[in-house]
């Protein structure tokens, strides 16, 4: 497009203009009625000028107007914050290496968007948390939303365990490389396994905390996923307390298939942890279930419909009773 607009102004080259574009001199010799550079310029600013107004205009209107455009503008930004502010994370990181410690930087800097979105967070049962001792956390999965809730609670030298895939989130993925993240491969099952059980091994030698979202994937349906029995096999080979959190449906104000996303409160509570001591594997299955039927419980306690409140949850037909 340069290439065609230039030629076509069939420029006289200066030292200058060269130096502005290599292609006015190469395209030269088609040019048959040579007019000056600044003319063409000229020419294109109120062009130029419309579409910026126009944009300016649209955006504005379709933020107001559409709810689907706002949902998109707020996911993107969203996203590209976060990209950016990876950017910014990265070299302070890398000071230290691959460092569990670094978590604490990433967790600093993500606390703001909240506010961002007027979305408000509030924890409860902050004190169910061993105070210093290795354990696994386990909490339900809504959405990439869930990293604000996360970030409000996370114990330090707590790492998060996340899909492989995540580690080519570009400047996101180096964030969470260098602040220890641990990345499974969801389709390898044995190497997932054996990537857990290294952790189960690390836990207590060097004192981590590993925070795992037992449904494996997102789910914005309303009630939690089977549990995938990992984090509890981890718990249990290490020998160290479970802490169940919920964070309270995003239902009043963020779905996703409505494309929907206002701002709005979100609960987030810390559960009593639950001992693993003397447990084998044999008791995985049932802790798992346990765990997983505690979770629900409160999670349709704390959840609102979106519509102003009433635990939508409960009500007969209810979303959350399929999957009980
Ligand atoms: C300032 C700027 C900053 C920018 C940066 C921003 C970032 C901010 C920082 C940080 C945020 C990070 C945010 C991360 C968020 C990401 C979230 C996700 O990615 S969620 C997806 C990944 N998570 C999981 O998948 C859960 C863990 N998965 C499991 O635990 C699974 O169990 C897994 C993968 C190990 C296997 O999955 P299976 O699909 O095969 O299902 P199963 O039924 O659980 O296991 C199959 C059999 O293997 C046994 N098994 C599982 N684990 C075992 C083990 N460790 N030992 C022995 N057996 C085991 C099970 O008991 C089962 O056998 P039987 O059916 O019971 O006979
Ligand atoms: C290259 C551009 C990508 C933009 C990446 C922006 C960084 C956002 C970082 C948010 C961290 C939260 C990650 C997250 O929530 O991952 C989803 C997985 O848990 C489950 O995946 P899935 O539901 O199985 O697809």
């Amino acid at each position: 497009m340069v290439r065609t607009s230039i030629c076509g102004a069939g420029v006289n080259p200066s030292p200058s203009a060269g130096r502005l574009s290599p292609l006015l001199f190469r395209n030269q010799a088609h040019c048959p009625s040579p007019r000056p550079l600044q003319v063409t310029r000229m020419e294109l600013w109120p062009g130029l000028w419309t579409l910026l107004l126009l944009l300016a205009l649209l955006l504005p209107t379709l933020w107001f107007c559409s709810p689907s455009a706002k949902y998109f503008f707020k996911m993107a930004f969203y996203n590209g914050w976060i990209l950016f502010l990876a950017v910014l994370a990265i070299p302070v990181c890398a000071v230290r290496g691959r460092n569990v410690e670094n978590m604490k930087i990433l967790r600093l800097m993500l606390l703001h968007i909240k506010y961002l979105y007027g979305i408000r967070v509030e924890v409860r049962g902050a004190h169910h948390f061993p105070p210093s001792q290795p354990y696994v956390v386990v909490s339900n999965h809504q959405s990439s939303l869930d990293l604000l809730g996360m970030m409000e609670v996370l114990p330090g030298r707590c790492v998060p365990i996340a899909k492989r895939e995540l580690l080519w989130a570009g400047s996101a993925g180096l964030a969470c490389w260098l602040a220890g993240v641990i990345f499974i491969d969801r389709k390898r099952t044995g190497d997932a396994i054996s990537v857990m059980s290294e952790v189960a091994q690390t836990l207590i030698t060097q004192d981590v905390r590993v925070w795992v979202f037992p449904e494996g994937t997102r789910n914005h349906n309303g009630s939690m996923l089977p549990f995938k029995r990992g984090a509890f096999h981890l718990a249990v080979q290490a020998q160290v307390p479970i802490v169940p959190i919920v964070m309270s449906s995003y239902q009043d104000f963020y779905c996703k298939k409505e494309r929907r996303f206002t701002s709005g409160r979100c609960q987030v509570r810390v559960l009593p942890p639950v001992p693993t001591e003397g447990l084998t594997p044999d008791d995985v299955p049932a802790l798992a279930d346990t765990v997983r039927h505690s979770m629900l419980t409160v999670f349709r306690e704390i959840s609102t419909d979106g519509r102003g409140g009433g635990d939508y949850l409960k009500k007969p037909g209810g979303v959350g009773e399929a999957q009980l």
